[in-house]
């Protein structure tokens, strides 16, 4: 029985042993009497060698092989230095599953073409790498979550009302009511924590913003936590905590993949707690210091971000941000009602915000004068509002970007290149 491998798995030391692989055409060329084809799995590459020598049959078949055909093979392994990985495949039997005369996908495609034939584009190695870093990311928060002590729960997706501002909201009929896609599991979370006391949820989030930056999407992945019993020190504590270990353990899992992306790694290394914290005041006045022209009272917007960033190596956050800048669900200040509990962690190398979070209102009458305060109708959040009548607690949480996180880590041009299917404004199709 022959052992099928990976692409991965054929190293030098597996000199003489005959193996099965299957894959796809990565690439080919000819020299002579021989077919060099490279070989593409879920894994990686590895160099097949078809000679006319060896097996005339299989070598015929493999010249008339295009770029992305799905084969069989079946070999022996040859440690060579000259390969690719420092060892090939000296094929001696091929079995061509789907032979592809033209694949779309050529070197000097563009961005926009590449997005337009993301089915297709998925499967190059880089955008698997993309996925695989992202995946370890996630495997890695739930692997802290877990033994932190927090119930993954489910929220809703098809929602009454908005979380973070009705402007950006996708409306859609629900029979004879009005839906709207969520902004943020949020709310719901809050509600959780009166039996879970430690809730978190992944689930999309979708925000119709017409902003065309790099780092918006109209549908992104949202990690969210909620927690009774924590203020906004306590759940920033637990953000860092968080994101350090999402960090250095994909770091762990993940280094060659992140390694094709980016060689510099001291930023990632120092997302260790604490933190470096900066009040929103301190960000204003080193904002005018470097001469970006901002008042205090102004929200920081990706351009003012980049900026604060280039302050710091590591992720750091800014807190105790103005009232007017921030959402209706943000506790006040007690020691100074200009402000609320709010604080947002910035990713340094220009990525700015990754996190938004917050200690929420927990008084009934003083949630009420804030959503009015908004020009929202309480009506709309009974529901909500009764979470302040029956057992209120002092609670927090906080909503990370994942693909924003991905786009830091690998350092993306665009958090578009971080998610399976990018929705944005002008894109909706594949
Ligand atoms: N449970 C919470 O407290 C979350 C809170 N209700 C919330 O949604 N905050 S946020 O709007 O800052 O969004 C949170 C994060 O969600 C990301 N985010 C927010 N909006 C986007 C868009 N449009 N595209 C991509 N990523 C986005 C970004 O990293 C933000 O820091
Ligand atoms: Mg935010």
């Amino acid at each position: 029985m022959i052992d099928k491998v990976y692409c991965a798995d054929v190293k030098p030391e597996m000199e003489g042993k005959r193996v099965k692989l299957a894959g796809w055409v990565y690439r080919k060329r000819e020299v002579g009497k021989k077919v060099f084809i490279v070989l593409r799995d879920s894994s990686g590459i590895v160099q097949v060698v078809f000679s006319k020598e060896l097996n005339e049959e299989a070598y015929r078949e493999a010249k008339k092989l295009g770029i992305e055909s799905s084969v069989i093979i079946e070999g022996t392994v040859k440690a060579d230095p000259r390969a690719p990985t420092g060892a090939e495949v000296q094929a001696d039997k091929l079995q061509v599953i789907q032979n592809v005369d033209f694949f779309p996908i050529t070197k000097d495609a563009s961005p926009e073409f590449l997005l337009d034939v993301r089915h297709l584009h998925l499967r190059s190695p880089k955008v698997a790498s993309i996925m695989k870093v992202k995946g370890t990311l996630m495997q890695a928060a739930r692997e802290w979550l877990l033994q932190d002590g927090w119930y993954e729960v489910f929220p809703p997706i098809l929602v009454t009302g908005a979380v973070e501002g009705g402007s950006t909201l996708f409306k859609l009929k629900y029979f004879d009511k009005t839906a709207y896609l969520s902004q943020s599991a949020q709310l719901y979370l809050e509600a959780a924590i009166f039996g879970l006391e430690k809730v978190w949820s992944l689930t999309p989030s979708f925000r119709a913003e017409k902003s065309r930056t790099r780092r918006h999407l109209t549908e992104f992945w949202h990690l969210e936590l909620e927690a009774a019993w924590m203020d906004l020190w306590d759940i920033m504590k637990v953000e860092e905590e968080l994101v350090s270990y999402m960090v250095q353990r994909t770091l762990e899992l993940r280094r060659s993949e992140i390694e094709t992306f980016r060689k510099d790694l001291t930023t990632l290394k120092n997302a260790v707690p604490p933190f470096p914290r900066i009040s929103y005041d301190e960000a204003i006045d080193i904002l005018q210091s470097k001469g970006v022209e901002i008042e205090w009272g102004e929200d920081m917007g990706a351009d003012e971000e980049r900026v604060l960033t280039e302050e710091f190596e590591a992720p750091f956050f800014v807190y105790g941000y103005p009232k007017h800048i921030k959402a209706f669900y943000m506790k006040e200040d007690p020691e100074d009602p200009r402000k609320v509990l709010a604080a947002d962690m910035l990713a340094p190398e220009g990525y700015g915000e990754i996190i938004g979070g917050s200690q929420r209102e927990d008084n009934y009458d003083k949630l009420i004068q804030r959503i009015l305060e908004e020009g929202m109708d309480p009506k709309d959040y009974e529901w909500y509002l009764d979470l302040r009548k029956y057992g209120s607690v002092p609670h927090s949480g906080f909503g990370l970007g994942l693909e924003r996180l991905v786009a830091w880590v690998l350092k993306l041009d665009h958090v578009r290149w971080a998610t399976l299917f990018p929705r944005t404004p002008s894109r909706l199709y594949p």
